[in-house]
């Protein structure tokens, strides 16, 4: 069941923030919504789309009087921005986030969460690869999961209503515990993204050997692998320099394995080959029998332009 909170403090004006603000407005699920960003461009920016209420000048300003306060700036920033704004949250308060990865955010916000504040942090696995407050919206998060991972000795209470605000908003929530959530998102999303990161510094630094040939003729693969290396580099960048551990056993499973085919290729062994990719196609045919396949072609890709 959805639920509504009185006054919601969106801190971070981002993509993942303006797509809260307008899947709140479309379920009715925030009495006031007020907003700040650290950058004035951004707040501006705000302010013209009519994202939030009010946007405030301070963090303190816009948590103050808030019944749930949600942290939308870069995983590296979340520590310093809890620190700011403890002294203004109101009692009985949800401190919540939405960064990427969840032990060092967890780590780095939780000492700073007041005595009768709840802290409840979570992490929607949906976005596109622009930033900033033009580029939200409502369905973002529609179908899509959002993993809400409670801090010990979080309260059940608390923990429950912000499952049903994520509901509202649109997302399947599950629950998860910190460290699992880190390994997960370190084989779905955050070493596929240095996968992508890589390749395309490939075929950049390649570019210059054949001019603008591996651009023009880059076929699909590739150019998903363009979108999703286009990418926020601060968030990407706080996200490996926080997701260390995780990050780096794929990473050394993946170059294995890759070692592995690159062999197989170098010794013409074709039945390596094959057997691998039978297994790899019948896991995405699993996921898609499963109807588990919710990046729908709508949602999920990025805002219509
Ligand atoms: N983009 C995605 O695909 C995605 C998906 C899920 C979760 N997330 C997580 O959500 C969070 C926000 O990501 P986003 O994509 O909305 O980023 P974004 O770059 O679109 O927005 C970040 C916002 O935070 C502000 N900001 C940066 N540092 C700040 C600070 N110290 N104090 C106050 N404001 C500050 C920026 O001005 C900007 O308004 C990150 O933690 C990210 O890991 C991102
Ligand atoms: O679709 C995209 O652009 C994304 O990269 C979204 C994506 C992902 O890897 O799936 C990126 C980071 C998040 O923390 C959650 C979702």
């Amino acid at each position: 069941m959805s639920a509504r909170y009185e006054r919601v403090a969106l801190i971070g004006l981002g993509l993942i923030a303006s797509s809260m603000a307008w899947a709140m407005r479309r379920g009715g699920l925030a009495g006031e919504i007020t907003g700040y960003a650290r950058s004035a461009e951004t707040r501006d920016i705000a302010r013209e789309i009519g994202l939030c209420d009010r946007v405030c000048d301070s963090a303190a300003e816009a948590v103050a009087g808030a019944d749930l306060v949600v942290l939308c700036v870069p995983v590296g920033a979340m520590g310093a921005v809890a620190e700011e704004i403890a002294p203004a949250l109101a009692p009985g308060a949800t401190v919540s986030d939405v960064g990427s990865v969840k032990k060092a955010v967890i780590e780095a916000v939780a000492p700073h969460i007041p005595e009768g504040v709840h802290f409840v942090p979570a992490h929607p696995l949906a976005g596109t690869e622009y930033s900033g407050p033009r580029a939200g919206f409502a369905e973002l998060f529609d179908n899509r999961w959002c993993l809400v991972v409670p801090a010990e000795g979080s309260d059940e209470a608390a923990v429950s209503r912000l499952e049903g605000f994520w509901e509202g908003l649109g997302a399947n929530v599950e629950r998860m515990d910190a460290d699992h959530h880190d390994l997960v998102l370190a084989v779905t999303s955050h070493t596929p993204h240095l996968i992508a990161y890589t390749m395309v510094g490939v075929a950049d630094d390649l570019r210059r050997v054949t001019d603008s040939e591996v651009i023009k003729y880059s076929a699909a693969g590739f150019r998903d692998f363009t979108r999703i290396a286009a990418s926020d580099p601060t968030m990407w960048r706080d996200v490996f320099m926080t997701n260390k551990e995780a990050t780096l056993e794929i990473l050394g499973r993946f170059t294995e394995e890759l070692f592995a085919l690159q062999r197989a290729i170098r010794l013409g062994d074709g039945a390596h080959l094959h057997e691998y990719f039978t297994r790899t196609r019948a896991i995405r045919r699993g996921i898609i029998e499963a109807g588990q396949d919710t990046a729908a072609p709508d949602f999920g890709r990025g805002p219509k332009r």
